[in-house]
């Protein structure tokens, strides 16, 4: 079941917290394995730099400490789920909609594990649709840029992101360059960040089916 290969993946992440001060904490489902495995071991590390309201209260209410980033120098790891992984550790992610707090907290992060069931994995990005983040009232105007770049934007209605923003879902995108779209689209006035983390891609990738878990590295 494909629950059980989350908590298998976030198993597989437990060995990375040992000698860790302050964990950088992604969301969703995946993650939720995480934080739960967690709590055990939060003598053993100083806090967590949450990523969304969600993981907040979840570490919360595990006596988790929840650290302001800014109060914090650079995070030792940052464990995170995603919606689509390819070969070179690139992502898709904020199905959720929490990819602007996580796509911070992976750049302020040494070392980023991404964990996940082996379905997340695939041979090019773009099947699952692009979340981008979105200042309201841009949101026609950034759908209407976004038409004209070949992609159908998806306004995902009556969800506001932890950052007041809206969330344009971006169907039949075929990423061949990665990297050339996350700059295209973060440079469209009114975005605020895009799902695509090309730039910053994950460093290790844990991933896990039926055989077991699989460490990929690049
Ligand atoms: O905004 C949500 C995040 O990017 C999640 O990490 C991503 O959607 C994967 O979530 P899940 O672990 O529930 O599949």
């Amino acid at each position: 079941m494909q629950d059980d290969l989350k908590k298998l993946a976030a198993q597989a992440a437990i060995p990375y917290v040992k000698n860790c001060r302050i964990l950088g904490i992604g969301t969703g489902s995946t993650v939720n394995h995480f934080i739960d495995l967690l709590a055990p071991l939060k003598h053993q590390f100083e806090g967590a730099v949450s990523s969304s309201e969600a993981s907040t209260e979840r570490l919360l209410a595990l006596g988790i400490p929840v650290l302001d980033l800014n109060a914090v120098g650079t995070l030792d790891i940052y464990v995170d789920g995603a919606d689509e992984i390819n070969t070179n550790l690139e992502l898709i992610k904020g199905g959720g909609g929490a990819l602007t707090r996580e796509k911070i907290i992976a750049a302020a992060s040494k070392h980023f594990i991404c964990i996940a069931d082996h379905s997340k994995l695939v041979s090019r990005l773009g099947k699952f649709p692009l979340p981008v983040e979105v200042i309201p009232m841009a949101r026609s105007y950034v759908a209407r840029t976004i038409s004209a770049l070949g992609g159908q934007p998806v306004w995902r209605e009556n969800f506001i992101t932890d950052n007041g923003n809206v969330i344009l879902d971006i169907h039949r995108l075929d990423i061949l360059e990665p990297m050339k779209l996350e700059n295209t689209l973060n440079n469209i006035t009114g975005v605020v960040t895009t799902g695509l983390f090309a730039n910053r891609s994950a460093d290790t990738v844990l991933l896990a089916s039926e055989q077991g878990t699989q460490t990929l590295t690049l």
